[in-house]
């Protein structure tokens, strides 16, 4: 009751995320130190950082997913984690959550349903994510029969179903072609200038390059947060694989 009250509480201009001194361990290991980070409204922002420097444990902790050892997540205005939020964000994991033995239309029908959208509304709903994804002819076809690129398409779509206010998306274009991986970053700044607030992990540079801000992640610790011009103009560099290297991002990646 006191945290939905919080979150009524909170103003238009309050971040939509809001981390601080989060910290995450793995029995003795430290996996987050520390970290600080506020997302704002409308916002495209990217975590960038090697392979095993923390994303997808941030990204679980954001989601709630994942408990923190120290430090809070406030999402909405609410700490996290929080059931109630899970209507308001749109998530996407590394691993595609789909049931195989399922066509594409009845696993977007299942997670609709736990969205509580029905009828017309659901219909145009389907519709519209198995567009942006481009799945629409691929829609009674079970599962199993998906490539990987096509069920990351899938899970995608579903993390858009319910058109959320905040997207939460691991690595959302591995193993997506560069012509298709081009339209969904489309639909990616369209959903952004409509006032969506996207997270995303990526490792791929030229990515990056299009988020707003960025935030650099190495050994569990945010290295620096910036856009990625400035970026750039603070480490001296032409590109934003050599500023990662300067700032500390990481030269494994
Ligand atoms: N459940 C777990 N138990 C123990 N260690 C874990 C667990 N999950 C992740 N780790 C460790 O935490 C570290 C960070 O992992 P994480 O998946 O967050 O990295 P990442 O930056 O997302 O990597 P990638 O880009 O390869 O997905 C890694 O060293 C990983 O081995």
């Amino acid at each position: 009751m006191v945290a939905s009250v919080a979150g009524n509480a909170a103003s238009a201009s309050s971040p939509v995320v809001e981390i601080r001194d989060l910290t995450r361990k793995y029995g003795e290991r430290t996996i987050l130190e520390r970290i600080t980070l506020q997302v704002g409204r409308g916002e495209l922002f990217g975590l960038l950082g090697p392979s095993g420097s923390g994303k997808t444990t941030l990204i679980k902790l954001i989601t709630g997913i994942e408990k923190a050892d120290g430090g809070t997540v406030h999402v909405f205005g609410e700490r996290m984690p929080r059931l109630a939020l899970l209507g308001r964000f749109g998530y996407m994991a590394q691993s595609d959550a789909l049931y195989n033995e399922l066509t594409a239309r009845e696993n977007l029908l299942f997670f609709a349903s736990l969205y509580g959208l029905s009828g017309a509304r659901r219909q145009e709903r389907i519709q519209a994510a198995m567009r942006i994804v481009d799945l629409t002819d691929h829609m009674n076809k079970p599962v199993a029969a998906y490539s990987g690129g096509m069920k990351r398409r899938l899970s995608l779509a579903i993390a858009l179903l319910h058109d959320p206010e905040l997207l939460v998306l691991d690595e959302p274009t591995v193993g997506i072609d560069p012509l298709l991986r081009q339209s969904i970053w489309k639909e990616l700044f369209a959903l952004r200038d409509r006032g969506t607030t996207i997270i995303l992990t990526t490792h791929v540079m030229d990515e990056a390059d299009k988020c707003d801000r960025i935030g650099l992640i190495r050994n569990g610790r945010l290295t620096a947060v910036d856009s990625p011009e400035a970026l750039k103009t603070q480490s001296g560099a032409a590109t934003l694989e050599e500023a990662f290297i300067v700032l500390g991002g990481g030269d494994q990646a």
